[in-house]
């Protein structure tokens, strides 16, 4: 391996997001329908003479100081791609050694999982070029996030556990109506720590379910697919109750993505990052509008990432 390679890391969102209990070891059950979508940061992966990361920081939001204290210019060893390079050199006799250069656009704390595409796409990177077998490979992913499983094949997936078992759901016959589909996303400087929104749940340790989401991802994406406005009101990110309560304001903007003709609208993740999905139409006066109306927010459009 000789030559660079750029890799895109994709962000994701969730379509219903269910949390009915919480489990011994302290993590909670989810069960999602996790989408990729075309907002990507972008991995450089160069062999050097010493492992480094370089990055530059394109994240136009308060929160980008989030990521400056994971740079080279923060501590960089506590970026989770150094931190997972850390863990491979590890087990190795002879050390792999990057210059990783990291152009960053997801912002932190949005629900978005950035930190963990970056991970999952590197980690794939190493298996495609034979420097990692995959059980090993899907091991540091688990170990290092939930959410990382998920980006060693990023593609629209139900995901349950506690994001570790993943199931494909999209067939090629489906590729032209997701393509159809435009979102916008809302991003703010809110930050919602994932490990505070989880523990705000109050979940009981049994499993009794106490989600108000009914998300089911199978129905979820079947409603997606025929852009079943009804149904998709019945899926719910269980986030949002305790989010919303915190930041009041995240509800206004759910509600002006519905207003301008989303047929769905949610929280990601843990938030705070707010999406609306739509048919491709009049995107320009939607943008305009949402930025006019909220200009402490970036909108960003996005379409799936297939
Ligand atoms: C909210 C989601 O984005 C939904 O996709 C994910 O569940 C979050 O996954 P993540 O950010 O990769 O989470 P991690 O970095 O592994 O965990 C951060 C903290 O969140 C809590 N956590 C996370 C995932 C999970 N299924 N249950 C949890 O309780 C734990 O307290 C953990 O210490
Ligand atoms: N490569 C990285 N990119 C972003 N953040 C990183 C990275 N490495 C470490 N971090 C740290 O991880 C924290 C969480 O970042 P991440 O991008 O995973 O956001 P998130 O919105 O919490 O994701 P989630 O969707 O899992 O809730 C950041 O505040 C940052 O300190």
């Amino acid at each position: 391996m000789s030559s660079s390679k750029t890799l895109l890391c994709p962000a994701k969102i969730n379509l219903g997001l269910a949390v009915p209990f919480r489990r011994p070891d302290g993590y909670h059950e989810i069960e999602s329908l996790f989408l990729p979508i075309d907002f990507c940061d972008e991995l450089t992966v160069t062999p050097a003479a010493s492992l480094h990361l370089r990055t530059e920081n394109l994240i136009e939001l308060s929160t980008r100081s989030d990521f400056e204290a994971v740079s080279e210019r923060g501590d960089p060893e506590k970026n989770l791609l150094m931190r997972l390079m850390a863990a491979i050199n590890r087990g190795r006799a002879e050390p792999l050694r990057f210059e990783l250069f990291l152009r960053k656009r997801i912002p932190s704390g949005a629900g978005l999982g950035g930190g963990s595409s970056n991970a999952g796409i590197l980690l794939r990177y190493l298996i495609e070029v034979g420097l990692l077998d995959r059980s090993h490979a899907f091991e540091l992913a688990r170990s290092h996030g939930a959410d990382i499983p998920f980006f060693l094949d990023a593609r629209p997936s139900a995901v349950t556990g506690i994001g570790e078992i993943i199931e494909p759901i999209s067939q090629e016959k489906d590729r032209a109506r997701l393509k159809s589909i435009r979102g916008v996303l809302m991003l703010s400087d809110v930050v919602v720590p994932t490990k505070n929104a989880y523990s705000e749940l109050k979940r009981p340790l049994q499993p009794t379910s106490q989600s108000k989401a009914g998300s089911s991802p199978g129905r979820a994406y079947q409603a997606l697919l025929e852009g079943d406005a009804k149904v998709l009101s019945q899926i719910g990110n269980d986030f949002e109750e305790v989010v919303f309560r915190l930041h009041p304001e995240l509800a206004g903007v759910k509600d002006a993505l519905l207003d301008c003709g989303a047929f769905y609208a949610s929280m990601s993740g843990s938030g705070s990052a707010i999406f609306g999905l739509y048919d491709r139409m009049q995107e320009d006066e939607r943008l305009a509008f949402l930025r006019q109306r909220f200009p402490a927010y970036r909108a960003v459009p996005f379409g799936f990432f297939l």
